[in-house]
């Protein structure tokens, strides 16, 4: 086999995060994810999942360690710095989607680049458009489409600036099953088609069972590492910490 050079998208090194009152979220949180992975970040409620999440992405600050997207240490970037470096490289998608009423579906999509100030590329907005199903509906509002059709706008929003990761946080706890299955499908295919870095938060063992790689956190830190994980291995690990 020919040997490949490996990115990594994030990493994470000894985060420690201490809220105010003394809550000690993240324990001493080290991890690397290579580009082209879809990591789930699974544990119980209170584990330090969406703390993981914020410190990762630059949303929030470790109270010490460090954090770095493709190389870049965000930890360390001041406030404006870190808002650039987030909307240049990473995408989000959240459990209520998370669009402006007011605007289309085409406008939802390339709020991102706007908000950048970037170029768009129309070849890759057109080819998402197409991957995500969309492309009927590119002048509808998102109170005329169904929840998953709004999530995967949010979906073609998370990848319009071809971000380095995108962290989906819960992407299908509004959904039915089948709907939820759908939007797994696509963040599959995305990772699998353009190598995209997904790193989704989930409480569903099932949605964790489509990722590569599964983190199971408990009391702010990493207490397993699954690789492909299956779904009964994961629902059995939760039910586990969720009683010790
Ligand atoms: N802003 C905050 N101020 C104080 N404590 C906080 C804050 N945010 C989170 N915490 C605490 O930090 C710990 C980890 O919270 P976090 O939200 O990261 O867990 P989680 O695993 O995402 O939980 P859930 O599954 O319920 O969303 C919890 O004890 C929580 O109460």
């Amino acid at each position: 086999m020919l040997a490949t050079t490996t990115r990594t998208a994030v990493t994470l090194e000894d985060v420690v995060k201490t809220y105010p009152g003394g809550v000690r979220a993240l324990d001493g949180v080290s991890l690397s994810v290579d580009a082209g992975t879809f990591l789930a970040v699974m544990g119980p409620s209170g584990s330090g999942k969406s703390t993981l999440m914020h410190c990762a992405a630059g949303l929030d600050t470790p109270t010490s360690g460090r954090a770095f997207i493709e190389g870049t240490e965000i930890s360390r970037l001041n406030e404006t710095k870190r808002t650039e470096l987030r909307r240049a490289r990473v995408g989000f998608i959240f459990q209520q989607y998370n669009l402006l009423p007011s605007l289309s579906v085409a406008d939802n999509i390339t709020l991102p680049l706007r908000l950048a100030g970037a170029a768009p590329d129309r070849e890759w907005i057109g080819t998402l458009v197409d991957r995500v199903g969309l492309a009927g509906r590119l002048h509808h509002r998102p109170s005329e489409l169904s929840g998953g059709q709004q999530q995967r706008v949010a979906v073609a929003r998370a990848l319009v600036s071809r971000p380095a990761v995108v962290f989906a946080d819960e992407p299908t706890g509004a959904l039915d099953i089948r709907t939820a299955r759908e939007v797994l499908d696509l963040l599959r295919a995305l990772v699998d088609e353009f190598g995209q870095t997904v790193v989704m938060v989930t409480h569903d063992p099932a949605a964790a069972a489509r990722a590569d790689l599964a983190l199971v956190m408990a009391d702010g830190r990493i207490a397993d590492t699954i690789v492909a994980p299956a779904a009964p291995h994961l629902a059995r690990r939760l039910t586990e910490l969720e009683t010790e």
